[in-house]
C-alpha cells in the first residue's frame, strides 16, 4: 500500500502540556480515512500538522511522499478548516480564483474549472454573489469548492457538514465518494459518525492526542452479530435447528435473539425460518455501529471530562 498520510510518535506540546502524544498513524493512498475523537482530542492540531501549518514538537510527518513543507506537496494538498472564515467582500468566483491562483492553476483553466467546481459544491449559478451574503451552508459549500478546485491529491475535511440540512450531508457523501472513485485520499474529521459510518474505509479513534483504535469498518464493527427474528410462532424444531446456527436467547413467545459469526450467517438462519413454515416478521441483523464503538472506547466528553451518558466526572 502506497501511503498518502505516514506519521512517527507525532507529538506537539502547547506551554508544556501534550495535546498530541506519539501519534503513529498511517493513511493509504485512495482511501476515506475518518479520524474521530472528542472535542479537545488533538485532531485538528493534528489536521495542522499533517498540512504543515503547525511545527511538531517531536516525530515525524510525510504526506504524499514528502514534507508537507515542501511547495511541490502543498500544492497537492486541499483543506477545509472547520472554522471557515473567507473574505466576504469577494465573490464566490473571486474567492475560488484567488486561491486557484495560489495554489497555481492559470487562469485558462480556473475560467472553466471555477464554474465546475462551484456546479458541483451545488453553487451552481451562485459565483457572482458576494460571500458576505451567503448562509452558513452556502459559506462550507464554497469553502469545499475551495478544497477540491486545484486537483488535490489529498484533501483534509474537519467537519464538512457541520453547517449543512440533510440534503447538503447527502451531496457532501456523494462528493467524497467521487473523490475515492478518481483516487484522491481524503482525511474526514466528523462528529457525524454516521456519517463517517458510511463513506469511511477505514478510521481511527483518537484520545487526549493518543490513537486508541484503528481499522477497517469490518475490523471494527465486524464480528460477533446478534439477529433479531420475529415470528408469529416457534415450533420447538425452528428453535433447535436456529440453536444450532448461534447462541440463541428467547425473547418472548414471538421473539429471539441469535447471536451469529458475521453477516455470512444470515442466509442461513432465514432458510431455517422459512423451512419450518411460521410466519416471518422481522429478521434484523443489529450491528455496533461507530457511535456504540466511540462510547466505549472514549466514552467521556473531551472538554469536560463528564460522561457523555450519565453525566458524572470520569
Ligand atoms: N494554539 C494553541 N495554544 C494552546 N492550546 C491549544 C492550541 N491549539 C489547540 N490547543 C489545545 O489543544 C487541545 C486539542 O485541541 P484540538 O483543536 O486539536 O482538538 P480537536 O480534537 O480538534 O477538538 P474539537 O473536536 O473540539 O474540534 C485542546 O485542549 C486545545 O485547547
Amino acid at each position: 500500500m502506497t501511503l498518502a498520510i505516514q506519521t512517527q510518535h507525532l507529538r506537539k506540546e502547547y506551554k508544556g502540556r501534550a495535546v498530541v502524544q506519539g501519534l503513529d498513524l498511517e493513511v493509504g493512498e485512495g482511501e476515506v480515512f475518518g479520524f474521530l475523537g472528542p472535542n479537545g482530542a488533538g485532531k485538528s492540531t493534528t489536521v495542522k500538522m499533517l498540512l504543515g501549518l503547525v511545527r511538531p514538537t517531536s516525530g515525524s510527518v510525510k504526506v504524499l511522499g514528502g514534507s508537507p513543507d515542501d511547495p511541490a506537496v502543498r500544492a497537492r494538498l486541499g483543506f477545509l478548516p472547520e472554522q471557515f472564515r473567507f473574505q466576504t467582500w469577494m465573490t464566490a468566483h473571486e474567492f475560488l480564483n484567488f486561491h486557484g491562483q495560489l495554489a497555481g492553476l492559470k487562469a485558462e483553466e480556473l475560467r472553466t474549472r471555477i464554474p465546475a467546481v462551484l456546479k458541483r459544491v451545488g453553487l451552481d449559478g451562485r459565483g457572482n454573489e458576494a460571500l458576505g451574503g451567503y448562509s452558513k451552508g452556502m459559506l462550507q459549500r464554497a469553502g469545499l469548492a475551495g478544497a477540491i478546485l486545484a486537483h488535490p491529491r489529498l484533501v483534509f475535511l474537519d467537519e464538512p457538514t457541520s453547517a449543512l440540512d440533510p440534503v447538503g450531508r447527502v451531496e457532501v457523501r456523494e462528493i467524497i465518494q467521487e473523490l475515492r472513485r478518481e483516487g484522491v485520499t481524503v482525511f474526514l474529521n466528523s462528529h457525524l459518525l454516521s456519517e463517517v459510518e458510511q463513506v469511511s474505509d477505514r478510521v481511527a479513534f483518537v484520545k487526549a492526542g493518543e490513537v486508541v483504535r484503528a481499522g477497517t469498518l469490518n475490523e471494527l464493527l465486524g464480528g460477533a452479530l446478534p439477529v433479531m427474528i420475529k415470528v408469529d410462532r416457534f415450533t420447538p424444531d425452528l428453535l433447535a435447528d436456529l440453536g444450532r446456527l448461534g447462541h440463541l436467547e428467547q425473547q418472548g413467545a414471538q421473539q429471539v435473539s441469535v447471536t451469529v459469526s458475521g453477516e455470512e450467517a444470515i442466509p442461513a438462519l432465514a432458510n431455517a425460518v422459512s423451512a419450518s413454515g411460521v410466519q416471518l416478521y422481522a429478521l434484523t441483523p443489529q450491528r455496533h455501529d461507530l457511535e456504540d464503538l466511540f462510547l466505549e472506547l472514549v466514552g467521556t466528553s473531551g472538554d469536560t471530562g463528564q460522561s457523555a451518558l450519565t453525566g458524572r466526572v470520569a
